[in-house]
């Protein structure tokens, strides 16, 4: 039994790289070398870029290439083809919306981590069947929000989430106040009209500002 032994990276390391991941839709691949280095400047290092456009796996190609100090990997993995190409390109994890048994089973053999998302607790009893301990809490806060996940984490308090989806600069740290959640996602971060008008600027205060106010 090999599953998991072969990952790069421990899914507890990975989320304890930034309290906050940024979810990046990118457009351009010539935006990915300013947009990482925005991020870094705010003291963000950790870059989930979602596969919905077709610049994201030379984004990641080029960030993991140029960037060796930044941990990049890729968001809307959801076959066993994604997972090959993200590998491929040089990304350090992946990150699912949902899980299927058979998209888990895969990934657990290869090289790279999966986060796989969950929403109910059937799915999460599935995951953890698997032999999954870390996992996406997605959508958040259209599934209920912070109450419904302390409700769905509370007989697994041994699991950790990222939650992601409809969290914000308002509600990220009531998620990060929970024992169970090690960090959490969001596109706020690199808001997709800053990186088309060049505006990484803002990018990077965004950042400084997401890790001030959770440290303070
Ligand atoms: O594409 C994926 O892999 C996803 O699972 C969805 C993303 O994590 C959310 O779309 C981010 O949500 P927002 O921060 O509300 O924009």
């Amino acid at each position: 039994m090999t599953a998991f032994l072969n990952w790069s990276l421990k899914p507890e390391q990975l989320l304890s790289l930034s309290p906050v991941v940024p979810v990046i839709v990118i457009e351009r691949e010539e935006d990915a070398l300013p947009m990482a280095e925005a991020l870094l400047a705010g003291g963000i290092s950790l870059m989930e870029i979602t596969l919905r456009t077709a610049a994201a796996l030379p984004a990641i190609e080029t960030i993991a290439r140029k960037l060796p100090e930044v941990t990049v990997g890729a968001g809307t993995v959801y076959s066993k083809g994604h997972l090959q190409q993200v590998s491929d390109a040089g990304g350090q994890f992946a990150i699912s919306p949902g899980g299927t048994p058979a998209l888990l089973t895969a990934a657990a053999n290869g090289k790279i981590p999966l986060l796989p998302g969950i929403s109910t607790v059937s799915e999460l009893m599935q995951g953890i069947e698997l032999g999954y301990s870390h996992f996406k809490f997605f959508p958040a806060e259209a599934c209920g929000g912070v109450k419904a996940l302390k409700a769905i984490s509370g007989p697994f308090p041994d699991i950790k989430f990222c939650p992601t989806g409809g969290i914000s600069q308002e509600n990220y740290r009531d998620y990060l106040a929970l024992k169970t959640v090690a960090c959490v996602g969001g596109s706020w971060l690199v808001p997709g009209e800053a990186v088309r008008q060049g505006d990484f600027s803002l990018i990077t205060r965004l950042a400084k500002e997401a890790l001030a106010a959770f440290k303070s």
